[in-house]
């Protein structure tokens, strides 16, 4: 494995895209899922009605100028994903001079870090990469993804998000708080939320959880079956 994955939190954060074409564009609306404080973009044309659409959150704001590598300063990441080789150089170049993230779209080998093609159902993200061997690859293995996971996980993975804190609060030992949540998952019960059978569910949960928490049952099920 030659790139180390990671989820990176951007709350709070400022993020830099030089260059708002097709590639500019699908970086920017991927970064505005995201819970990013704001987003500056640069191109030298004006805004095409893809971006237009993007400028349209408040988090947004573009200039129509040269890039400058102050323009990087508090960026937490950065891309350049322009059509032209020396801007994109530049763009990199600042970065690394500084220590901040940057994606080059046009040289993997300059990039601090590529992204990867993303399945994404409720809580679960599957991030995949080929490693910049073929995007048209993971194209494909994202589609090949996304048909099957479909919304198997989504159910469970969101009772599990509020279940997580509760069996955490007891303060129980690792090895215990393991097994319960193995059991969980190896459980029938994946299954019986994506059939909303909301009998099957509830007694699965009794049968499984630690007497503390069979008050939480109903908050823990809610609009999920
Ligand atoms: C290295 C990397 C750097 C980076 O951008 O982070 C990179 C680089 C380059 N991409 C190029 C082309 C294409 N990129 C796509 C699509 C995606 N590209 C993405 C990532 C990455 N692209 C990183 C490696 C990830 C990995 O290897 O897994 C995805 C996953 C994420 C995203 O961009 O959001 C997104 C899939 C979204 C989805 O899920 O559908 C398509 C597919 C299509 O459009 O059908 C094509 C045309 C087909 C082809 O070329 O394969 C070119 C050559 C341009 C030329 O020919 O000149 C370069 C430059 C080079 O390789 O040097
Ligand atoms: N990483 C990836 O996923 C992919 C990367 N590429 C590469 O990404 C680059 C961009 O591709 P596209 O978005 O398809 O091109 P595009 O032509 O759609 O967009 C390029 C944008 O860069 C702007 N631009 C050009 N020179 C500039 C400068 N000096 N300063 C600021 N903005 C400038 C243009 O005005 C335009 O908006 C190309 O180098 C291409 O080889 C292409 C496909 C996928």
């Amino acid at each position: 494995m030659h790139y180390y994955p990671v989820f990176l939190e951007l709350s709070g954060q400022s993020c830099l895209v030089v260059g708002a074409g097709a590639v500019g564009c699908r970086k920017i609306a991927s970064l505005l899922e995201c819970p990013i404080e704001r987003l500056h973009i640069i191109d030298l044309a004006e805004p095409d009605t893809n971006l237009q659409v993007l400028l349209e959150d408040k988090r947004v704001s573009f200039t129509k100028r040269p890039f400058t590598p102050s323009d990087v300063e508090g960026c937490a990441l950065v891309f350049a994903a322009t059509s032209n080789r020396q801007t994109n150089d530049a763009v990199a170049r600042a970065c690394t001079e500084r220590g901040i993230l940057c994606n080059c779209a046009d040289a993997p080998k300059d990039s601090s870090f590529i992204v990867p093609a993303l399945v994404e159902q409720g809580n679960i993200a599957i991030a995949l990469s080929t490693g910049g061997a073929s995007p048209a690859l993971a194209r494909k293995i994202r589609e090949d993804l996304e048909a099957w996971l479909g919304e198997r996980y989504t159910g469970i993975s969101e009772l599990l998000m509020r279940l997580r804190p509760l069996v955490l609060a007891l303060h129980h030992e690792t090895r215990q708080n393991t097994t319960l949540f193995r059991s969980i998952v190896d459980s029938p019960l994946s299954e019986a939320l994506q059939r909303r059978d909301r009998q099957t569910c509830e007694s699965l949960l009794r049968e499984l959880l630690p007497i503390e928490l069979h008050p939480y049952i109903m908050e823990l099920l809610h609009d999920l079956a």
